[in-house]
């Protein structure tokens, strides 16, 4: 069919990232000239078994098949009550959506294997929600040689680059990726390394609660300056881009296999380090791939970590550090909204992949449609 051109239209975007906290959905219009509007967003925290269970497809076990595809269910009730809750919340049906991008939910990331997997049935989301899903945003950039991540580059370039001043967007969720948008020069993009992953693990390890609240208990803590040094000589951080990694190098048996090459580390202590060690990762990035930036515009949870953004200030004391708020996009949404977009370049048939940050070997478009 002939899709219209000259109207305004209404995406929505999905990401259930690696924290594993839970969905955040947005509500994007795309006018005629391409650009985006977030009109609305919500969010869906992830039951416990649910958390569980994802985190229980990360490590080779057993059953995983029939595992997976019960989990994929699952995921995509949540993801088709997350749609429901936006909806709703906007009084719009159904039939006011072009379609829906869905990240699903990353429990395997390989490139070196040529492959990366992500969860959740799109066929069962079209079901439930009577929306087209795009899904599957990764696989094609794998298949051209990329590692099919990070994707959100070309999404923080359309939005965020500017003629006034070089920048670095910098994701911090699980995983912290950056994003180099400087004048006259390519974009750049990569993995740095862990976000709040192993803050998040070793909290919960220690205290129960999901994650340090403004990171209050990574603050009572002191510096273990040599179990830092030992941490930051992880190889990744090291390599050059393109680069992406995940839960898959750093989880909590990583870090407990370097904790055991220490003497015996107040809890509270490892705490601190392991924000350090987020801090020293990016500002290493930046300083090595980044020197010309002026500005950092910060988004994803890990923004609202007042002691890991005092760190990051503390370890880049030359660049103004704010929130992506400060640039229009409030922290939680640059992700879901960068899905949405994701969607409407593949309704368009837009390449949406930046070859030189995936390391693909042309720019491709990204996604697989499940129709309503
Ligand atoms: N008030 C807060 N204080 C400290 N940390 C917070 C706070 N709010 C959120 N976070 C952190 O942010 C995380 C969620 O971040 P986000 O939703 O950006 O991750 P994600 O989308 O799953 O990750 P990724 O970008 O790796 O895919 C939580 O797990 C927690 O660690
Ligand atoms: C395989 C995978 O799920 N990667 C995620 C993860 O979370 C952050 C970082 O690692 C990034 O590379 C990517 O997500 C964002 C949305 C991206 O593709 O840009």
């Amino acid at each position: 069919m002939e899709r219209p051109k000259q109207m305004t239209e209404r995406y929505i975007g999905l990401m259930s990232g690696t924290s594993l906290d839970g969905v955040d959905a947005v509500l994007l219009s795309m006018d005629a000239q391409g650009r985006p509007c977030v009109e609305a967003d919500s969010f869906l925290a992830f039951p416990l078994e649910i958390r569980q269970q994802v985190l229980q497809l990360q490590p080779v076990g057993d059953n995983e098949l029939d595992r997976a595809a019960r989990l994929g269910n699952e995921l995509a009730r949540l993801y088709a009550e997350v749609v429901a809750q936006l909806l709703s919340g906007q009084q719009l049906p159904p039939s006011a959506i072009t379609a829906i991008g869905c990240h699903g939910q990353t429990i395997r990331h390989a490139p070196h294997a040529g492959y990366t997997l992500q969860i959740g049935n799109h066929a069962l989301l079209a079901e439930l929600s009577g929306i087209d899903v795009i899904g599957d945003f990764r696989s094609r950039d794998l298949a051209a040689g990329g590692h099919g991540a990070p994707l959100v580059p070309a999404f923080h370039q359309h939005v965020f680059a500017s003629d006034a001043e070089n920048r670095v967007i910098l994701n911090i969720g699980g995983i912290s990726n950056l994003t180099r948008l400087s004048r006259g020069a390519p974009v750049i993009g990569f993995d740095c390394g862990p976000g709040n992953m192993l803050l998040d693990a070793w909290c919960q390890h220690h205290t129960g609660a999901s994650f340090d609240a403004n990171g209050e208990w990574a603050a009572s803590g002191k510096l273990h300056a040599p179990l830092l040094q030992q941490l930051l000589n992880e190889p990744f951080f090291r390599l050059p881009p393109p680069k992406s990694t995940g839960r898959d190098l750093f989880d909590l048996a990583w870090l407990q296999t370097q904790l055991a090459l220490q003497p015996a580390i107040a809890a509270a202590d490892v705490q601190h380090t392991l924000l350090q060690l987020t801090a020293h990762s990016i500002a290493d990035a930046i300083d090595r791939h980044c020197p010309d930036t002026a500005s950092v515009y910060v988004c994803g949870g890990g923004a609202l970590n007042g002691a890991l953004m005092r760190a990051l200030q503390q370890r880049l004391p030359q660049q103004v550090i704010r929130s992506t708020a400060a640039l229009g996009l409030p922290v939680h949404q640059v992700e879901a909204a960068a899905f949405a977009w994701l969607a409407w370049s593949f309704c368009q048939r837009q390449p949406a992949n930046l070859p030189d940050v995936t390391g693909a070997s042309g720019p491709r478009v990204l996604g697989a449609l499940y129709p309503r």
